[in-house]
């Protein structure tokens, strides 16, 4: 069965196959997408599908999970192992989360759930086929005023940082990122570990995978995360970054969904959220394992649904959003101890990213180094860009950068800062001198995290250890610990004569990140 019509739409034609045993579906899905001006085959089996791939090429191929003589799967793996650019989408019945994430993990670009919503499924085909879907409405963005309706109303927060790390430019002026500027060339680093790094780049940015990038703080995992938006069909539509350990519970709701004119004491506008601002682009959610649960459910709904309900607003509306999360914390462990939802650690985590912490990869310090001390120097004007000398990279390669790529950036603006001349050397780098030699880096090394940590200067020696076999457990570990960071944050502060970026640098904390674990601990100047 086989039809055609002229294009409606703008860009180049599509020829699409779509693949599902019922025929009333088969005429539905054919109707919709005749309409969009795409050219159309149809099959009803696995082998008929199969038939029509051996004899020519198409845009993309949506097809059933279930059918009679196999599963959507067989075609997606003949597609994989044939090395075929088809785009894919998975059709499967509705709660069936299992096959979702084999279909995604197979390689599928998206997966829709039945009955099909026709108006995401127009919407998920386009974005596969990297047609931008007609732009919503622009609702206007005014800052959060206090939140007497959104969740639980409090006294108004202080204003802070917004939790979006780079505004995204108005979807009209979206445009391609130059392959010179792209995240993925300013990816530095050749260690097998980057180039394993960047071939999973290469390979999630071309579906829709809800993608979980895990590593320490500074390892570079928004980096990575802007990468792979790069490099996908979505690279000229919004990446917005959102730190979600940076937003006030009671804004959560408000911030991610946006809300309606009215909705709360002093919301005088609309205003959109998250979700509305990286619609048809990537929503990057750092500091997942920071959300709290209530939250957590009406994520996983939205993400679910592909649609959110503004506070204050009586329909929900569809979004379509590629989510990549990360954490530095272990998210299973958090599903274990009951802190995180273990159906939402299931939708992000479908494809698991590791970054690597440097000193896994230290013989990358010197390429890093370069590429951040020219970022630096051209940002503070500085010309010629200055070189690392022999001394200084011998040093670097030595150091354990507990703060990893971050602190690296951080030792070298200080260091440019300091050298004024064309060279950077071992001293002007101000490295502790309790700087790791070679013996104790390879001995990191072979630890484990928990023992690296104790390396690091965190642990305890043998006689502690013996001690502490006979030592009072805290009757309450996350009181026992908030004590512990509080006093570990003190001493950093007074240390760097309260300069919180200083005192962030040297525990490898960003300014976002050591501002909002004072506040969470009620630091203040005073203290
Ligand atoms: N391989 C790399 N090459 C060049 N610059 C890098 C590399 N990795 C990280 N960076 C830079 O290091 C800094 C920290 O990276 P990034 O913010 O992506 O880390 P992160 O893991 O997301 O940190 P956090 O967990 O604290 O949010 C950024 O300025 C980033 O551009």
């Amino acid at each position: 069965m086989s039809s055609s019509s002229s294009p409606a739409a703008v860009g180049p034609t599509h020829r699409l196959l779509v693949v599902d045993d019922e025929p009333d579906l088969r005429t539905l899905y054919e109707l919709t997408l005749l309409r969009e001006g795409y050219e159309l085959e149809t099959a009803g089996s696995v082998s008929e599908g199969l038939a029509r791939l051996q004899a020519q090429s198409y845009s993309a191929v949506i097809t059933d999970m279930r059918l009679p003589d196999g599963s959507g799967l067989d075609l997606l793996h003949w597609l994989e192992q044939q090395g075929r650019g088809e785009k894919t989408l998975v059709i499967t019945a509705y709660g069936s989360a299992e096959n979702a994430v084999e279909a995604l993990k197979a390689g599928a670009y998206d997966y829709l759930t039945k009955p099909v919503d026709l108006r995401q499924f127009r919407l998920v085909v386009a974005s596969a086929l990297g047609r931008v879907p007609a732009a919503p409405p622009v609702v206007a963005k005014s800052p959060i005023a206090a939140p007497a309706a959104a969740a639980a109303p409090t006294a108004a927060p202080e204003p802070q940082a917004s939790p979006v790390a780079k505004t995204p430019a108005p979807r009209a002026a979206a445009a391609a990122v130059p392959a010179s500027n792209s995240a993925l060339s300013r990816l530095a680093g050749q260690s097998p570990a980057m180039q394993e790094v960047r071939a999973l780049i290469d390979k999630v940015s071309r579906s829709m995978a809800p993608v979980l990038l895990q590593g320490e703080s500074g390892t570079g995992k928004e980096l990575v995360a802007r990468a792979i938006h790069d490099s996908g069909v979505r690279a000229r539509q919004r990446f917005v970054a959102v730190n979600c350990g940076a937003i006030p519970e009671q804004l959560l709701e408000a911030e991610f969904f946006g809300y309606r004119k009215g909705a709360f004491t002093g919301a005088h506008e609309d205003r959109e959220g998250f979700f509305q601002a990286a619609d048809g682009g990537t929503l990057f959610l750092d500091e997942i394992g920071d959300l709290p649960l209530a939250m957590q459910s009406k994520l996983l709904r939205s993400i679910q649904e592909r649609s959110v309900r503004p506070v204050g607003a009586v329909v929900e509306a569809p979004v379509n959003v590629r989510i990549l999360s990360a954490t530095h914390k272990d998210l299973s462990a958090e599903v274990a101890a009951g802190r995180f939802r273990q159906d939402l650690f299931y939708r992000l985590n479908v494809i698991q990213l590791r970054v690597p912490p440097l000193r896994e990869r230290i013989e990358d310090v010197a390429q890093i180094g370069e590429r951040v001390l020219q970022r630096i120097a051209q940002d503070a004007g500085v010309s010629p860009v200055p070189r690392l000398s022999a001394d200084a990279l011998e040093l670097l390669g030595r150091y354990a950068f507990p703060g990893n790529v971050r602190e690296l950036e951080n030792l070298l603006h200080r260091a440019l800062a300091l050298s004024g001349g064309e060279w950077i050397m071992a001293a002007d780098l101000g490295l502790p001198e309790d700087v790791l030699d070679d013996s104790q880096l390879g001995a990191f090394d072979a630890l484990e995290p928990a023992e690296a940590g104790a390396v690091a200067g965190l642990g305890e020696s043998d006689e502690a250890l013996d001690q502490g076999q006979s030592q009072e457990l805290p009757a309450d570990l996350a009181v026992y610990l908030d004590e512990v960071e509080r006093e570990i944050l003190l001493r950093a502060l007074a240390r760097h004569r309260f300069n919180r970026t200083a005192a962030g640098a040297a525990l490898g904390l960003s300014l976002r990140q050591i501002r909002y674990r004072m506040a969470r601990l009620g630091i203040t100047a005073g203290d």
